[in-house]
């Protein structure tokens, strides 16, 4: 059973939106429900106004697509829904055609853990219409979260820098399933270790953690609340020192542990929850390193988020453990990704294909018609620029990139710069193509690719931009495309 049925024990068919249904009945009533149409999946900004995002969420795209099959159960729900008359919505027949329903597209992707820009496609959907159109919606909840919150994970990491995160978020999570798939997303953007036993068995992930204000509260002194738990655990004990007072919270952390010396516990850490955070660490470092206790670890929590992370560290706190949960799992300040889903090819009756797109007043949102492919250049130092460009037209020797918001912004590529092609195959008439990577081989994937980006765009703040745009030729064509709707909308109204 795949990790997400082992949650919900049951079929995921129907999570998705009622217009998905009524516009696969539309197309099979229409007979184009088999016509062969190409779907992209891609987002049109960083979030947090950061220089880069994380891929995430393909893993569980995958599983969702194969275990796609309406059940009994499913199809007497659908059956059971009426239209405006108390009509049935659905004819039996379609609802028959459903029950025979197997998801078989291809699907190119972007694998998880890679860095990827605005237009980017990072699913591409190929196959059946109604196939490729029902799975809009699962497919955007899954990607659009589980990106988002790998992206804040590593924006957490790169100003942790070496040190350890660990996610503790489930209580403020967005939910049950909020929780699990933020967990694991932040785990593929870089946090090391999760609170969430539930995520840590069904994702295979290292599970971490310290005790509440509760334990010390449960005793008649914080000496006897420390002493309990150093025997329940020696060698794993990291003793929350603030439910009274810090600093003395602190000295009788030291004082306990040196006396469960002799029966060979060793204090791994102190967990500070309040108060001035630099101040408190380095008081605590020193008050430590005083005692001979120089290894034992300094975690602090308390609403944080990169910034704070970042400026914690700037101002000398000794701090090598942070346990971030809000901000984290609940993308505070950017509570979701914009992802979205475009059809821009479908197969002609002649078997021609029809480049379609939809436009919008506002460039960014008018979306890119073909059958994209991302092509990723790179020299010795890193990424250099990425390419947007039609798979089905044959690309020129030169190659020029176009800024998709600015068209005046142009970079070309010197002829010979190594590149790859960022979609890889993943399901191939929805047989999968190889199995995909464990998440430790998706953090490594992560790592080697944030390790390629310039300083100037991992930053924090005002990154700089990374040049991904449109490959010049297929940048004219959708602007052609774009005037000719243009023209055709205007003589339409002319003609009124
Ligand atoms: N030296 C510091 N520089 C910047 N921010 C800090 C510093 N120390 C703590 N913070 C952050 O300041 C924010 C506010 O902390 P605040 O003082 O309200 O918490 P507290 O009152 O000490 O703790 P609590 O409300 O949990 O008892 C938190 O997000 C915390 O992480
Ligand atoms: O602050 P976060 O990044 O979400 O990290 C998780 C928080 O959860 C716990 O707090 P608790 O539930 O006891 O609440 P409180 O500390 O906010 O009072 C823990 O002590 C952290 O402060
Ligand atoms: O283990 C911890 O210290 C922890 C877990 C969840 C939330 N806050 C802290």
């Amino acid at each position: 059973m795949s990790t997400l049925q082992q949650l919900y024990r049951s079929s995921l068919s129907l999570l998705t939106d009622l217009y998905q249904l009524t516009m696969a009945y539309g197309y099979w009533k229409e007979g184009i429900a088999e016509r062969e149409a190409v779907f992209h999946l891609y987002f049109r900004k960083p979030p947090f106004k950061g220089g880069y995002t994380i891929a995430a969420g393909l893993a569980h795209v995958v599983e969702y697509l194969q275990q796609l099959q309406f059940t009994e159960e499913d199809l007497a729900y659908l059956g059971s829904l009426r239209g405006g008359q108390n009509e049935p919505l659905f004819e039996q027949a379609f609802l028959d055609y459903l029950r025979d329903l197997r998801f078989t597209c291809d699907v190119d992707a972007i694998p998880e853990g890679s860095v990827v820009f605005p237009s980017e496609p990072l699913i591409r959907v190929r196959g059946p219409l109604l196939q490729a159109q029902l799975v809009e919606t699962p497919l955007l909840t899954i990607v659009n979260f589980q990106t988002l919150i790998a992206t804040k994970a590593a924006r957490i990491k790169e100003a942790a820098k070496d040190d350890k995160v660990i996610e503790f978020g489930m209580r403020r999570a967005q939910g049950i399933d909020g929780s699990l798939a933020a967990a694991r997303a932040a785990y593929v953007g870089g946090v090391d270790a999760t609170s969430n036993l539930l995520a840590g068995k069904l994702f295979d992930m290292p599970v971490s953690g310290t005790h509440a204000h509760s334990w010390v509260q449960a005793f008649e002194s914080e000496t006897h609340a420390f002493e309990a738990y150093g025997k329940a655990f020696p060698h794993d004990s990291v003793f929350l020192v603030d439910t009274y007072n810090t600093l003395e919270g602190v000295r009788q952390a030291i004082e306990v542990a040196k006396k469960l010396y002799p029966s060979g516990f060793k204090l791994k850490g102190i967990r500070l929850d309040s108060g001035d955070l630099t101040y408190l660490s380095i008081e605590a470092r020193k008050l430590l390193d005083e005692a001979g206790m120089t290894d034992t670890n300094i975690v602090a929590s308390n609403d944080l988020d990169e910034n704070i992370v970042n400026s914690l560290k700037q101002q000398g706190a000794r701090i090598n453990v942070w346990g971030v949960g809000t901000q984290l799992v609940t993308a505070y300040d950017q509570p979701a990704l914009g992802g979205v889903y475009k059809l821009a090819a479908f197969k002609q009756e002649n078997g021609d294909w029809n480049y379609t797109l939809k436009l919008s007043e506002q460039l960014e949102k008018t979306s890119n018609p073909g059958i994209q492919q991302v092509r990723r250049f790179y020299d010795e130092n890193g990424f250099v620029a990425d390419m947007i460009y039609n798979e089905a037209e044959p690309l020129p020797e030169k190659v020029l990139i176009v800024s998709p918001l600015d068209s005046t912004r142009r970079k070309s590529v010197p002829e010979g710069t190594p590149y790859k092609d960022l979609l890889q195959p993943v399901l191939a008439k929805g047989e999968l193509v190889q199995e995909l990577p464990d998440l430790k081989a998706i953090r490594k994937h992560r790592e080697e690719e944030i390790g390629k980006l310039h300083e100037s765009i991992r930053r924090l703040l005002n990154p700089h931009s990374y040049p991904a745009g449109l490959e010049a030729n297929f940048h004219q064509f959708k602007t052609d495309l774009v005037l000719a709707i243009r023209e055709k909308g205007e003589a339409a109204l002319k003609a009124r």
